[in-house]
């Protein structure tokens, strides 16, 4: 299979002035092209290093991070990034905000050309008619869609997100789900996505990798099997017993990674 990501043996720790301290520990993970990988795991065992190394903004200790069959030796222009707080520029309008990414990776492209495209993707996430507003007259919710079009803009050979709707309350989350779905429908892309919501690396991801405690390792990759609508993953899915048992697997694997008895009560 054609695997666009691939880290091999990964190994990391930060030096630290009480002296090493191991985060990832012989971590493979592998996302075909097209796929959306959820990871989740125990907090602090070490998925925000993995998406530096990813994108290159770190080298491992040991390992090796490809990405479409390169090397990561050093850090990647051409891979998205959305973050739970959208970093929008005030001074700049939501189009500008948008168009950002083009300006960097395709300079001589025309503004009338970076204009249309920005504004294509604005319209896919139902921000028409916000594009001249500034990022502060925006909600919470619209600032993170504008955060995702400015994320996949210049056609990224790789979206890495890192809980980017943690933030969010519960309605806006699930509707910000859906919009994730509508612009892969538009424009398939291979996502990394960090999160701590069971049911969020359900209803988005393709396969679901469940880390260890630090230092982590993969403990568990759950191929996601949602229950088919035509094509078209509903919410409503998410409460059939075919979802509630992938739920209950993932929910015993977080369990066994913090190290208690998934067979044990709340204690
Ligand atoms: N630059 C750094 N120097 C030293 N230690 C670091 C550094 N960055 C992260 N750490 C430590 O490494 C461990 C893993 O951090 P990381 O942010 O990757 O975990 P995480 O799984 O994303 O956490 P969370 O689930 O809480 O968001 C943590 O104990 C953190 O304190």
């Amino acid at each position: 299979m054609n695997h666009l990501i691939e880290i091999k043996g990964v190994t990391h720790a930060y030096q630290t002035p009480n002296g090493p301290l191991p985060v990832l520990d012989d971590l493979n993970l592998a996302v075909p092209e097209g796929e959306f990988a959820a990871v989740v795991g125990p907090s602090g065992c070490g998925k925000s290093t993995l998406t530096r190394l990813v994108t290159g903004l770190m080298k491992p200790d040991q390992g090796e991070v490809w990405l479409h069959g390169q090397l990561v030796k050093s850090p990647r222009k051409t891979v998205g990034m959305a973050f739970q707080n959208p970093v929008l520029l005030e001074w700049r309008t939501i189009l500008d905000n948008v168009i950002l990414p083009l300006e960097i990776v395709a300079p001589s492209m025309p503004r009338a050309d970076r204009e249309a495209r920005a504004m294509e993707l604005l319209d896919l996430v139902g921000l028409t008619g916000f594009e001249n507003k500034r990022p502060s007259e925006l909600s919470g919710g619209m600032r993170q869609r504008a955060s995702l079009c400015r994320a996949i803009v210049h056609k990224p050979e790789v979206l890495i997100m890192d809980e980017p709707f943690g933030a969010l309350d519960a309605f806006t989350r699930e509707d910000l789900w859906q919009t994730m779905h509508a612009l892969r429908a538009q424009e398939p892309f291979t996502a990394v996505l960090i999160t701590h919501d069971l049911r969020e690396s359900v209803y988005l991801g393709d396969q679901v990798i469940v880390l260890s405690g630090r230092p982590a390792t993969t403990q568990f990759v759950l191929d996601v099997d949602y229950p088919d609508d035509g094509g078209l993953r509903k919410i409503d899915g998410l409460y059939t017993p075919q979802c509630a048992e992938m739920l209950a697997t993932l929910r015993d694997q977080i369990k066994i990674a913090q190290g208690r008895d998934p067979e044990a009560g709340l204690h």
